[in-house]
């Protein structure tokens, strides 16, 4: 989908993730294609002094000007809200500590109330360490997590994109062991419902096809390897046809993606998060983006982590971010047609264009 967005009320906002992982770099980096892409420039939720010393170190000349809340971004600078006042001088590359896990967090829980309030059009989050996070007191296994405890979101689904797969997961952070206990009918109705609404409102497809893979080898050989397709996953299949979503599966998990990938589904429905990941980082490791479904807002992320082992180095790969923020638009732009659609507000000429 490449239509730009016609209009954005107000700017994107981009969290500045863990101060000594990637996310400055890449921010700074990513500057330039994101502001030209996006009607209004993207703002950086994050800290002055550190994205300077970073500009400085990659050699960049960057123009920084403080974001107020509410007052347009200017045109040609990095427009930055400062949510944290770290000193430069103490941060050690890859090093994180409780300091940087409470700037990051903040930076998050800020973009969240300015989001709710309609002073961003949406979010796209910079990497962030979960282990940063819960040593800076804050009990979530990431953003999706923090985002939905504080948007209120009652289920919410972790989406990763990219041009040539999508995939979406049932279960996302717990243990392997813990993955069976959880999956239920419920929960996999209820994710393929949201996935199904996400796309058309928010991605815009009319008909999304959806496939859904099995757990097991060869999706459990007909019990002989597992039962979870028989008892669980296929009647939740057979229950989401019934609602009239596009639908097939349980398909066995090694052959499913490929399916996908060369154009007959929209997305794949996962049972865990290394089933989906896997396959999609294979093919989309530097331009994937993670997106939450489900929640009031829209938030859009990078696709990889903080990258400690070459923070500070320069060499860190932007287009992944860049994807992200664009998406964060396109996504934010959708949704309000499709409201604008719903209420019966859409004139012919804006349908049309
Ligand atoms: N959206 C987010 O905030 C995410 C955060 N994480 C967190 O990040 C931390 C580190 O996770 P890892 O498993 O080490 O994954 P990672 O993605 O940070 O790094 C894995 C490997 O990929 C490389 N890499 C990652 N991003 C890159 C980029 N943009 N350009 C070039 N090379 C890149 C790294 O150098 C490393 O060798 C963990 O705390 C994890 O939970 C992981 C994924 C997403
Ligand atoms: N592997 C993707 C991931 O861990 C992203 O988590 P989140 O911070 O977006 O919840």
């Amino acid at each position: 989908m490449s239509r730009q967005p016609a209009r954005a009320a107000a700017p994107v906002g981009i969290t500045m993730g863990c101060p000594v992982g990637i996310g400055p770099e890449i921010i700074i980096s990513s500057w330039q294609t994101c502001s030209r892409t996006l009607a209004t420039p993207p703002v950086v939720i994050g800290d002055r002094a550190v994205l300077a010393m970073t500009a400085r170190q990659l050699g960049r000349h960057m123009p920084i000007a403080d974001w107020q809340p509410g007052r347009p971004p200017q045109p040609d600078v990095l427009n930055v809200l400062t949510a944290s006042r770290l000193d430069p001088d103490t941060l050690r590359a890859g090093q994180p500590s409780r300091a940087t896990g409470l700037a990051m967090a903040g930076y998050i829980d800020t973009a969240i109330s300015l989001c709710t309030e309609g002073l961003l059009d949406a979010i796209a989050t910079g990497p962030i360490s979960k282990a940063a996070l819960n040593l800076a007191g804050y009990p979530f296994p990431g953003h999706t997590e923090m985002l939905a405890a504080r948007t209120g979101a009652e289920r919410v689904a972790m989406m990763l994109t990219g041009s040539r797969l999508r995939v979406v997961l049932v279960t996302i952070h717990c243990a392997l062991a813990d993955v069976v206990p959880a999956l239920t009918g419920a929960s996999i109705i209820e994710l393929i419902t949201l996935t199904e609404l996400a796309l058309r409102t928010d991605f815009g497809l009319d008909k999304p096809r959806i496939a859904v893979a099995g757990l097991n080898p060869h999706g459990g050989e007909g019990g002989m390897f597992g039962r979870e397709e028989i008892e669980i996953i296929a009647p939740a299949v057979r229950h989401c046809a019934r609602l009239g979503i596009t639908i097939d599966g349980p398909f066995p998990p090694d052959t499913v993606f490929h399916q996908a990938a060369s154009g007959r589904f929209d997305v794949v429905v996962c049972m865990y998060h290394d089933q989906g990941l896997i396959p999609f980082k294979l093919l989309h490791f530097h331009d994937g983006v993670n997106v939450t479904l489900g929640l009031p807002i829209i938030r859009t992320s990078v696709d990889h982590g903080t990258a400690y082992d070459i923070a500070g180095r320069g060499v860190a790969d932007c287009r992944s971010l860049e994807q992200a923020v664009t998406l964060a638009a396109e996504l934010a732009e959708n949704r309000r047609r499709s409201a604008e659609r719903a209420s019966g507000t859409l004139s012919d000429k804006q349908e049309g264009s």
